[in-house]
């Protein structure tokens, strides 16, 4: 039986998501059995027909009377601003993409609209564990409310887990040089962070990244070994992990992260010498580059390209048809 899902946030994820399972992942047996979003119907249809990063939807797309249609699928459409007034019996998980369930109240408004779980889109204080599928999807079992994690934890996390394994991880620092997203403004504009407040597309902005955090959480065992910052940089899509490591083994280290890379679900390698627009549209949580990998006296320099929208609203059907398996 198809797995009912609802999408709540109709925004670069939600879209993303709703795009993915209208195209390469259309016969994953899940099925929208709604999407909901404070934002018009008509805008969000618009948004989701013609997206300025993946291009215009190639198929045919029209909104009404509370329904949007992705080539004649009917998808009931919702104006709620609070999930729980909506009837959500029936559904089996809420794709929680609104960028607001750190709040435990916003998290359970799925379970109270009678849905079955909930998966958040970004890191919240209120689900009952982090998952990053290759690095901590062994924690997975009947919790209600779910964390995917960030983009860039899904990128280092498995990452880390990986050359541990292989080499021993000492010690290291990761900077994500990061795409610009929605939390930035267009223009100067006052937020609570001043590098944040800064025009997205006019400069480098050097910042924090939640993936410190995040990666100890989802890999207790080598909590406190990495430390993680932020560069965003002007470019609309995709983002990289520029990670310095000191590795206790350090034999023949490109050959081995190549090889062990060509078994992971979620990681992969290239030895193109690619560009980040190059990368637009990988479902990977993170591709090994291997032309930028370099090796010092002490220390190890890796580096992989990962679509943050692409690759994480993957992970979020992986993980959300891993929870549905459950049912
Ligand atoms: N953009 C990325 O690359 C990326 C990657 C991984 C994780 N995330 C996380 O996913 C979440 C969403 O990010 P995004 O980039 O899609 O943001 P976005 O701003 O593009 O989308 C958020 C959507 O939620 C809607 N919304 C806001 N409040 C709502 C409410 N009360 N009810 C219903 N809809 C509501 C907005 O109208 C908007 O359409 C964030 O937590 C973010 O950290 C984003």
């Amino acid at each position: 039986m198809a797995l009912r899902v609802a999408i709540n946030g109709f925004g670069r994820i939600g879209r993303s998501i709703l795009r993915l399972l209208a195209t390469a992942r259309r016969d994953d047996g899940i099925e929208i059995a709604c999407i909901n979003d404070i934002a018009p119907l008509d805008s969000c249809a618009y948004l989701f027909e013609y997206d300025s990063v993946f291009g215009p939807f190639p198929g045919r797309i029209e909104a009404g009377d509370g329904v949007l249609s992705v080539e004649g699928r009917a998808i009931p459409f919702h104006h709620e601003a609070d999930l729980s007034r909506l009837d959500l019996a029936g559904v089996d998980l809420v794709l929680e993409c609104t960028g607001r369930a750190n709040d435990p109240a916003v998290a359970a408004r799925g379970l109270k609209a009678g849905a079955g779980r909930v998966l958040i889109s970004g890191p919240s204080e209120a689900a009952e564990a982090t998952v990053v599928l290759g690095a901590n999807d062994g924690i997975l079992a009947d919790q209600r409310i779910l964390s995917c994690g960030s983009c860039t934890t899904n990128a280092l996390a498995p990452l880390l887990r990986l050359i541990d394994g292989l080499f021993g991880l000492e010690g290291g620092h990761m900077t994500t040089v990061h795409c610009y997203t929605g939390a930035q403004p267009t223009v100067d504009a006052p937020r609570a962070d001043p590098a944040r407040s800064r025009a997205a597309a006019l400069s480098m902005v050097p910042t924090s990244s939640s993936a410190g955090r995040l990666t100890d959480l989802v890999l207790p065992d080598l909590a406190g070994r990495v430390s993680c910052t932020a560069l965003r940089v002007p470019v609309a899509s995709v983002s990289a992990v520029d990670l310095t490591v000191r590795l206790r083994d350090r034999g023949d280290i490109d050959a081995r992260l190549r090889a062990a890379v060509a078994g992971s679900p979620v990681l992969g390698w290239t030895d193109r010498p690619l560009v980040s627009s190059d990368l637009r549209a990988r479902p990977e949580s993170l591709i090994l580059a291997g032309p930028e990998i370099r090796h010092g006296p002490e220390l190890s320099r890796l580096f992989g390209w990962y679509d943050n929208e692409w690759g994480f609203s993957n992970r979020m059907i992986d993980l959300a048809l891993r929870m549905g398996a459950r049912r």
